[in-house]
């Protein structure tokens, strides 16, 4: 039996079913590799199959290699006390030691034996100590590398913000844009393209964030919205022009949220405080009310009863529990909490209904955040000042947008 995909109705199958599957509520019954997760999941074993046939390769080859250094090294154990007597048996037989007795002549096998045997250890822990090294060699190598790469980024850093500092001038009246510390970001004739490649997404950008002026990034898929904001971020590097962010990132300041939200293995309070876990680690029941209500506001309430309450443990992993929706809807109940003054939104409520996208956008009004947002729903303009249109090769339009 199966169920008919246009009447909706059972009906006979004509092959004899192979594979059933228990979804809880109703037994579902597939024709041997026609189950939904059939193809994929012979395609995922073959893939598998593959990559560890290519780790077994990896390790037959070293092992190959070890063997002829094991095999030389516990020869050369063997065979040199036996090589010991053989060398001390030359000058006995051809008459060196002819004037010594028995007994001397056994103590001095015995010593040349010992010296010998004494000499092939030594050697053999060199080897063995040589092994040992080319392992920690090539750990020193890549920590070096590392720790280069670092002290790299640190001094990029160093350069940039005393770029910035030089660049920026609070008292400025004479220019076009003033830039103060209510501004969240300003933009000077920036261009930016795709990494290592010359395709430019945007050029001659300029452009100022301040408080409560909202931006709206709109533009078609792979116009650089995103990118953009990696600009803004200082993740990516413009390639010309002058890129300021007065404001400072983090928490209260600038907080970005990105389309996949981040969370850690925690409990759910630390899920909503997050990125502040360290600083109230036992925040105890100080903030529980706000938190509650922020959930509620989100629309989670459900998930605090699923949880068992703010602190229980869980067990579970929020990606593989939470659906698209709810993890957006968590990261709002993050941006809520966390109250920054400049929320950097990517498309942050592209798996939930219209109606939910203007409640959450109205409780970031409320709570008197700017927001600068990436979406490509019109509904978002109302909570909107401007918006910018990435239009593809590098072009560009931004305009005020008319509230109705
Ligand atoms: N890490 C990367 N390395 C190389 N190219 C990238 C990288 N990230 C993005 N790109 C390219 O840069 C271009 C702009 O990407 P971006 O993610 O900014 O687009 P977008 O406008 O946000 O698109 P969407 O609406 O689909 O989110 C795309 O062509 C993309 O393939």
């Amino acid at each position: 039996m199966k169920i008919s995909p246009r009447t909706g109705k059972w009906r006979k199958l004509k092959s004899r079913p192979r594979i059933v599957i228990w979804n809880g509520w109703k037994t579902m019954f597939y024709p041997r590799g026609r189950s939904p997760n059939g193809i994929a999941g012979r395609v995922e074993h073959l893939r598998t199959n593959q990559r560890l046939a290519y780790l077994l390769q990896t390790q037959r080859e070293l092992i190959y290699k070890e063997l002829w250094l094991y095999i030389g090294i516990n020869t050369f154990d063997y065979l040199g006390s036996i090589l010991s007597y053989v060398v001390i048996a030359i000058p006995i037989f051809s008459g060196v030691y002819g004037h010594m007795d028995s007994a001397e002549l056994s103590a001095l096998v015995s010593k040349n034996a010992f010296v010998c045997i004494y000499l092939i250890n030594c050697f053999s822990q060199l080897i063995d100590m040589s092994t040992t090294v080319s392992d920690v060699a090539g750990y020193t190598h890549r920590i070096g590398e590392l720790q280069e790469t670092v002290f790299e980024l640190i001094q990029q850093e160093k350069d940039s913000a005393s770029d910035h500092e030089e660049n920026w001038d609070f008292n400025n009246v004479s220019g076009e844009a003033v830039v103060t510390v209510d501004t969240a970001f300003f933009l000077e004739r920036v261009s930016f393209s795709v990494p290592s490649s010359d395709q430019p997404l945007v050029e001659n950008l300029t452009l100022t964030v301040s408080q409560g002026n909202n931006l709206l990034i709109v533009g078609n898929t792979g116009t650089g919205k995103t990118s953009l904001l990696r600009i803004l971020a200082g993740l990516w590097e413009n390639t010309q022009g002058n890129v300021q962010v007065p404001s400072c990132f983090g928490p209260h300041g600038i907080l970005f949220l990105p389309q996949k939200p981040f969370f850690s293995d925690g409990t759910l309070r630390e899920q909503v405080i997050y990125p502040l876990t360290k600083i109230y680690p036992d925040s105890g029941f100080v903030d529980d009310e706000r938190i509650v209500r922020f959930l509620e506001l989100a629309g989670l309430s459900s998930l605090l009863a699923r949880s068992g309450g703010l602190d229980q443990k869980v067990e579970w992993n929020w990606y593989d529990v939470l659906s698209p929706g709810e993890m957006q809807r968590l990261s709002f109940t993050r941006l809520f909490y966390l109250q920054p003054k400049y929320a950097v939104l990517d498309e942050v409520t592209s798996a939930l209904t219209e109606e939910a996208e203007n409640e959450l956008y109205r409780v970031c009004k409320q709570l008197g955040m700017t927001v600068i947002s990436v979406g490509h729903r019109s509904s978002l303009e109302k909570f909107h000042d401007l918006m910018l249109k990435l239009c593809g090769n590098g072009k560009w339009e931004l305009s005020r947008i008319k509230k109705k």
